[in-house]
């Protein structure tokens, strides 16, 4: 992001153009606003640039949560800024959080930043709202639900086993941020989009880690900057993934694939159901969506949890005792997990969602309010942004006893019930995350694999978290990895 700053004076020109015209629309929607009497307190900074920079700096020293709280104590749990080039109300807290998430479509409409939309497409799931989101998010889930989710088990089992040994084969060191974003990828290309060419998958991959970048950079588009390789990116990633759903789409008319088959058919298998056929862009934009949605939130909480389990001999121990003992009780010659092993592994999945409750990977997100609303007594016009946050209940001490304890077994025996709203690692609401489950049975294969079949150390015990903006360990976390050989059944 800063490295876009520096890179040349001729960056900087389109930037204050940029800054200029934006500048104009931000004082705009403010002096339309004249009429609204009672925004929330806080500082609006500087025209467009607002408090982004700030804002950004604290999140990259992991210093989001206190650039929160900082404000929530200054001017209470409902406070103005501006983000992104927008003004922003910024809602804390149960209540909020409700308000936020379970109101529909009329009042606020998902909202990502210029870059995402710009990369990702216009016209996926998160662009969508009213009867077409409904019908793609629709046919998305018929995929994503454990009803059908369960007959992949096998086949991730395999793909990560293999991934695993042949990412790790006769190295004493590798990147664990690397490693599980490479496994997340393949399984994601593989089981979601049924992408089983390696040469496309590492072409893909490419394109996407560049893709990636540029969603968290400055939206300037001019030649070397990350969005305009970005930009570029998503131009071949369009290239190389057409003939691929005109394939499918052949043969799903054939017959030789059906709507369960992959993510990619299930959208294509809508055109024969809908007055409005869904289109070529439609799949592709909701292609791209979904890897970006699924693949690096995955790999951030696998990469915490390896760091954590490094960190922590006891719940590694206890984890590893978990897993140990459901390939004891496996009955008959079986080699693969299965849904039901993966229904056992209770206690690791309680570490996981213990560490989504301290470090959620989503720290946030936008939506845009349709009309003027309000909320805690202050209002909130019509076109402002809205940013709801995890960590005003995930560390509440209110909601959670000594909040900044890591402690899984508050999960499996609340001492208080969690009020709904209060623990949203997926959000809540209508647009709750629809693949937290495959979120969680990939994340629970993965740990399984890895605690079954080696020990590993830290390079570095004081590496730092830095948020870029998901939680990633700043180096990339280095390991020193060792298989297990004595384990029997591996
Ligand atoms: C640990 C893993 C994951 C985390 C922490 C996570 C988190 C989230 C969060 C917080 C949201 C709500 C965003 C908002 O309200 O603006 C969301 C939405 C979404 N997620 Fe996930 N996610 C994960 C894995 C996945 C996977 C594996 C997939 C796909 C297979 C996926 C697909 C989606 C989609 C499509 C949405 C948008 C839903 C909508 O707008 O209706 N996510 N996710």
């Amino acid at each position: 992001m800063l490295g876009d700053l520096k890179t040349s004076l001729g960056t900087l020109l389109p930037l204050i153009a940029v800054t200029v015209f934006s500048s104009l629309v931000f004082l705009t929607l403010l002096k339309k606003n004249h009429k609204v009497k009672n925004l929330p307190k806080g500082s609006l900074g500087l025209p467009y640039i607002g408090e982004t920079l700030n804002f950004l700096r604290a999140q990259n020293q992991n210093q989001g949560v206190e650039w929160i709280s900082e404000r929530v104590t200054k001017y209470g749990p409902v406070f103005k800024t501006s983000l992104m080039g927008a003004p922003t109300v910024i809602i804390t807290g149960q209540a909020g959080n409700k308000f936020v998430l379970g109101s529909d479509d009329e009042i606020f409409a998902s909202k990502q930043p210029k870059t995402i939309s710009e990369i990702s497409g216009k016209h996926h799931l998160f662009e969508l709202t009213g009867a077409r989101y409904k019908l793609i998010k629709a046919a998305m889930v018929s995929f994503l639900k454990p009803e059908c989710l369960q007959h992949y088990v096998k086949h991730m089992d395999d793909l990560i086993a293999k991934k695993l040994h042949s990412e790790t084969k006769d190295r004493d060191t590798v990147k664990a941020v690397d490693l599980m974003k490479i496994v997340t990828f393949d399984v994601a290309c593989t089981v979601l989009f049924g992408i089983h060419d390696e040469t496309i998958k590492n072409d893909l991959l490419r394109d996407f880690t560049i893709a990636f970048t540029a969603i968290w950079s400055l939206p300037i588009n001019f030649p070397g900057t990350h969005f305009r390789k970005g930009l570029e990116a998503r131009g071949r990633i369009i290239r190389r993934m057409s003939p691929i759903i005109m394939k499918k789409k052949e043969d799903l008319t054939k017959g030789i694939v059906y709507p369960k088959t992959d993510v990619i058919c299930s959208l294509l298998a809508l055109t024969e159901d809908t007055e409005e056929p869904i289109t070529e862009q439609e799949v592709m934009d909701n292609f791209i969506m979904l890897m970006i949605a699924s693949h690096d939130t995955s790999a951030n909480l696998l990469s915490l949890m390896i760091m954590k389990l490094a960190k922590d001999p006891k719940i590694y121990e206890k984890i590893r005792e978990e897993q140990l003992r459901i390939l004891s009780e496996r009955q008959g010659a079986n080699e693969n997990l299965t849904w039901n092993e993966i229904q056992k592994m209770k206690y690791t999945w309680r570490v996981a969602q213990e560490l989504m409750r301290i470090t959620p990977p989503v720290f946030g997100s936008f939506r845009k309010a349709v009309k003027d609303t309000s909320f805690g007594g202050y209002d909130i016009p019509k076109g402002w942004q809205v940013f709801w946050v995890a960590c005003g209940t995930h560390l509440n001490k209110d909601i959670f006893d000594n909040p900044t304890t890591f402690d899984p077994s508050r999960f499996e025996h609340p001492l208080k019930p969690i009020p709904p709203y209060a623990y949203i690692p997926f959000g809540a609401g209508t647009r709750m995350c629809i693949g937290n489950e495959f979120g969680r049975i990939e994340t629970l294969v993965v740990i399984h694999h890895l605690v079954t079949k080696f020990e590993w150390s830290l390079v570095d015990p004081n590496e730092a978290i830095k948020c870029q903006p998901f939680p990633y360990p700043s180096l990339g976390l280095p390991i020193n990895l060792k298989p297990i050989l004595s384990s029997s059944k591996i």
